[in-house]
């Protein structure tokens, strides 16, 4: 990590720096200022130095300078100047190696500037941390740190280097001598250096120029004047060697020019360049400029003998050492056999072929390349999933707030506005809630009595009976804020966030308390805990760690937190029974199906908002004996419907007829007109629901019908009947079931009756007597043969809870109950096949017979009608004397089989 972001760093010190360096190199070449020259000029002025024009063929002569600096290094010649504190001179070897990197320099006016700056370096020593940069570069270990070091040194170098040297401070004013013209000539040519050789002086008191010693007047003259030339410059004192001084513009250029070879250094430049087979040919293996080839993979590495180049293209990249060409093969064998083919024709002797070696980084990197997505990609996910997992605690929301509850917070100022009046018919469990609201009032009138308040309650129940709202209205009437979450909102894709979000939303609350907490269809997270552990497909330990942490956060509660939890969910069979257990979830409240006095009460609360003339008793009567079976949201959807068909219709308000009209619909579906039934399939549906409509209309025990209908409706409906269920239908006798399902098989028996062959319609009809019997047989003990025995026959088990003697026993009892019913139907339908005939043709002109139409064409019906029955559908609309309202001109399918709901008695009025 380290060492990339320093690489990174040392890259941005660059670049910006490169721009400075090229200036530098220009300013150079022009006759003024060249860096170099001045140097040269300044620092070797002494008496025994060489003169310009000397130093200018020096110059032009390098190697051979160079091989004297060598023998000068061997021979340790006298030298003409003191080396600055902490510099070095080089080894031959290791100024070589530093002079390597002039090939890093972009062009060659550039190269042969800055090696001028070197022979300065040379005679001037490095920095002793160059050094030791320089041998670590030559044993191979190179790193960061030395990076790091490169500027400072750069610039101490330019520093050194573009203060005067001491030596020519003979050539500075001679004081003692008060010559004017010698002054002014000096000063002219020697005023730019002067702060700077100030600070030389103070900072090295030994370098003073030997023709100031023992002179102290003409010193303290040299001294006056050189401040005095420095405040007419305005500079300030030049900071000690080797401290980069901004304003010293010199240091500045010398500093940014030597940045650039000794980056390079560091930082090889990774500049390469393709070229094919034939321009490696032409211009280099022709000229003999190869030195090594180096086969990674499917590409070539060309190393080229870069002094040779150099010579050759001196302008050219390829000089610079840093700088790679390669090429792509084919295969290599096919690459061996051509360069073998251009050598023989180049003649080159076998002893001096060119090396060819083989990579092996490559393998690393072709593996790198092709799994390296996929590695990151699952580095990736692993990382989320750790990091969305790792957050805990209660702030819990971390990256993207994945462990941040999702619960919708109602408090004061959205505050929940249902109120236990909003609820209607559920008066025990409205009860059993109550307390809690006192609790979340009055908590002292629980706690003085050392009555510990339970921490929560299960409100399980059919779909839109209510929990929802009975929960809301808790909240609402203890004005306390709400926290309201389904369970499936804790699962999520990552590990670990179910429990983290449990977290957060108990810490949300606590902090909130009293408040009231409510988990939606607890059963996602809240599942028994062995359910999925056997064969059928192992646990979940996303969902027990949820669940575990919901446990341990409602253990967590000390008894006068004012935090109730409530849940609701539609299967508390599976729930897990830690949560039941006291102290957690202590209250199971059942909702069930509204009865019929509930429907009326729910009926009642949503009519509040309608527009209707009608009588509220006798409407509200009516359409809840119309609605058995409905939950309270089935209310509330039909009460919305009968607006709705009102407002179609232009209604001033809502009337009756609407209502009944949206019951259907709920109920039935939509009507379907488009769907035209030709003239024998019309007949073939009109003699079937006739045979239903006369089999419900003499059949003692069957359920009185209210209409009966061959418009197609909803799905794959053509005709039904619709009856008056008696009741809610929670104790049937099995008269009733018998009369049941000899109705139902009365569209199959009345189509054998009238036709000559059958139709599919009736398989709705065989599937409910089938289902009907079985469960006679198997749970209701209505089978004298197998008795009051209760077969559980779960679909998801592979084999029967019972013996196959018992399966073929309930088989054939089942068939006998069946056949039963049957001939029961058809003993009525052809005793009763003229009256058939008449119901069925009135259908066919009218398509939908009420019970008026029944009357008219069968005479009253013989048996006595139930109470509700009489009392909501004796057509006087409540009212003695009043007109009948009219019915609905569309009917729906009856509201089924028998609710196998035996558990419970009835209520007063149900009876
Ligand atoms: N007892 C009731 N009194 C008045 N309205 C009711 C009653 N029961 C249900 N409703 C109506 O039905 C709607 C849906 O009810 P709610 O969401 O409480 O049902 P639920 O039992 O929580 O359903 P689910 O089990 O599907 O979550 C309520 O907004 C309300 O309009």
């Amino acid at each position: 990590m380290f060492r990339a972001s320093a690489r990174q760093l040392a890259r941005c010190s660059r670049l910006p720096l490169r721009p400075l360096a090229r200036p530098a190199f220009r300013v150079v070449r022009f006759p003024q200022t060249a860096p170099a020259a001045a140097l040269a000029a300044r620092r070797f002025k002494s008496t025994n130095s060489p003169k310009p024009e000397d130093e200018h063929d020096n110059q032009n002569k390098a190697p051979e300078s160079q091989n004297d600096a060598g023998d000068a290094n061997k021979a340790a010649p006298p030298r003409q100047r003191e080396l600055p504190p902490g510099f070095v001179l080089l080894a031959e070897e290791e100024y070589a190696e530093l002079k390597t990197f002039l090939g890093a320099l972009p062009s060659p006016q550039q190269r042969a500037e800055m090696e001028e700056i070197f022979k300065e370096v040379k005679e001037l020593g490095v920095p002793e941390e160059l050094r030791d940069i320089l041998r670590a570069k030559m044993n191979g270990q190179l790193s960061m740190k030395d990076a790091l070091k490169i500027p400072r040194i750069a610039f101490k170098m330019a520093s050194e280097l573009s203060t005067p040297n001491p030596e020519t401070q003979t050539k500075t004013p001679d004081f003692t001598s008060n010559k004017p013209g010698e002054e002014g000539e000096a000063g002219s040519s020697q005023s730019q250096q002067q702060p700077g050789a100030e600070g030389q002086q103070q900072q090295k008191p030994q370098q003073k120029p030997r023709q100031q010693q023992g002179n102290g007047q003409s010193q303290l003259k040299q001294k006056a004047y050189l401040k005095q030339k420095a405040e007419q410059k305005g500079e300030s004192q030049k900071p000690p060697p080797g401290r980069f001084n901004g304003s010293d513009t010199l240091t500045w250029i010398i500093g940014a020019a030597l940045l650039y070879p000794f980056y390079s250094m560091i930082f090889p430049g990774e500049s390469s360049r393709e070229i094919t087979w034939q321009e490696l040919r032409k211009n280099f293996l022709d000229r003999g400029l190869v030195e090594k080839l180096v086969v990674m993979g499917s590409t070539v590495r060309v190393e080229l003998n870069r002094d040779a180049v150099r010579n050759m293209y001196p302008d050219s990249q390829a000089a610079n050492p840093n700088f790679a060409y390669y090429f792509s093969i084919g295969s290599v064998d096919a690459f061996e056999r051509r360069l073998d083919e251009a050598q023989n024709e180049l003649g080159v002797p076998t002893g001096e072929r060119i090396p060819v070696s083989y990579a092996r980084e490559g393998m690393a990197a072709n593996l790198l390349m092709a799994f390296g997505p996929t590695v990151l990609l699952v580095g990736l996910l692993v990382w989320v999933s750790r990091r969305a997992g790792g957050m805990g605690g209660g702030s819990g929301g971390g990256m993207f707030g994945f462990g941040k509850s999702k619960a919708k917070m109602f408090n004061h100022d959205s505050a929940v506005k249902v109120k236990f009046s909003d609820v209607a018919g559920m008066d025990e469990a409205k009860t059993e809630i109550m307390e809690f609201v006192s609790f979340l009032k009055t908590p002292e009138r629980f706690q003085r009595l050392g009555a510990k308040i339970p921490r929560g309650a299960i409100l399980s129940g059919p779909p839109g009976t209510g929990k929802t709202l009975l929960a809301k209205a808790t909240a609402g009437e203890s004005a306390v804020p709400f926290f309201s979450v389904s369970g499936s909102e804790f699962v999520e894709m990552f590990v670990g966030v179910g429990a983290s979000r449990v977290r957060d939303l108990f810490a949300t609350a606590r902090k909130n308390a009293p408040c009231i907490i409510f988990i939606d269809e607890i059963d996602a997270v809240g599942k028994s805990r062995s359910e999925g552990g056997g064969f059928r497909g192992g646990g979940n330990d996303e969902r027990e760690a949820t669940l575990n942490q919901i446990l341990t956060e409602m253990d967590g509660f000390n008894t006068s937190e004012q935090v109730v939890v409530l849940a609701g969910t539609n299967r508390p069979d599976i729930l897990d029974q830690a949560l039941m257990r006291p102290g957690r979830f202590d209250r199971h409240i059942h909702i069930d199906r509204p009865t019929m006095k509930g429907r009326k009460d729910i009926f009642k609360v949503h009519l509040q908002k309608i527009l209707t003339k009608e009588d509220m008793d006798y409407l509200t009567g009516r359409l809840a004996a119309l609605t058995p079976g409905f939950a309270g949201a089935d209310i509330a959807n039909a009460v919305n419907e009968a607006a709705l068909i009102a407002a179609r219709a232009n209604a001033a308000s809502v009337e009756m007829l609407h209502f009944e009209q949206a019951i259907e619909r709920v109920v039935g579906g939509l009507e379907r007109k488009s769907l035209v039934l030709g003239p024998e399939e019309k007949r073939t549906v009109a003699y079937h629901e006739a045979g239903h409509a006369i089999c419900g209309w003499f059949f003692r025990w069957a359920d009185p019908l209210l209409k009966v209908s061959i418009i197609p409706r909803g799905q794959g409906a053509l005709g039904y009947a619709q009856y008056l269920p008696s009741g809610d239908a929670y104790l049937m006798n099995t008269n009733q079931l018998m009369d049941r399902m000899a109705m139902t098989l009365g569209g199959r028996v009345s189509e054998e009756i009238h036709f000559p062959t059958v139709t599919t319609g009736a398989s709705d009809d065989f599937k409910k007597v089938t289902r009907m019997a079985t469960t006679m047989v198997t749970q209701w003990g209505m089978s004298e043969k197998l008795g009051p025995l209760h077969f559980e026959n779960d679909q998801n088990q592979l084999h029967k809870p019972f013996a196959e003697s018992t399966a073929q026993a309930i088989d054939s009892e089942v068939r006998r109950i069946v056949d039963e019913a049957y001939k029961q139907c058809k003993e009525l339908l052809l005793a009763k096949k003229k009256e058939i005939g008449i119901v069925a043709e009135e259908l066919l002109r009218k398509e939908v017979l009420t019970r008026d139409d029944l009357v008219r064409l069968l005479g009253p019906r013989e048996w006595p009608e139930k109470e509700e029955f009489a009392k909501f559908f004796d057509n006087r609309g409540g009212q003695k004397g009043a007109p009948p309202p009219p019915f609905p001109t569309e009917s729906t399918d009856s509201p089924s089989e028998p609710q196998p709901a035996l558990f419970e008695k009835p209520t007063d009025d149900e009876r």
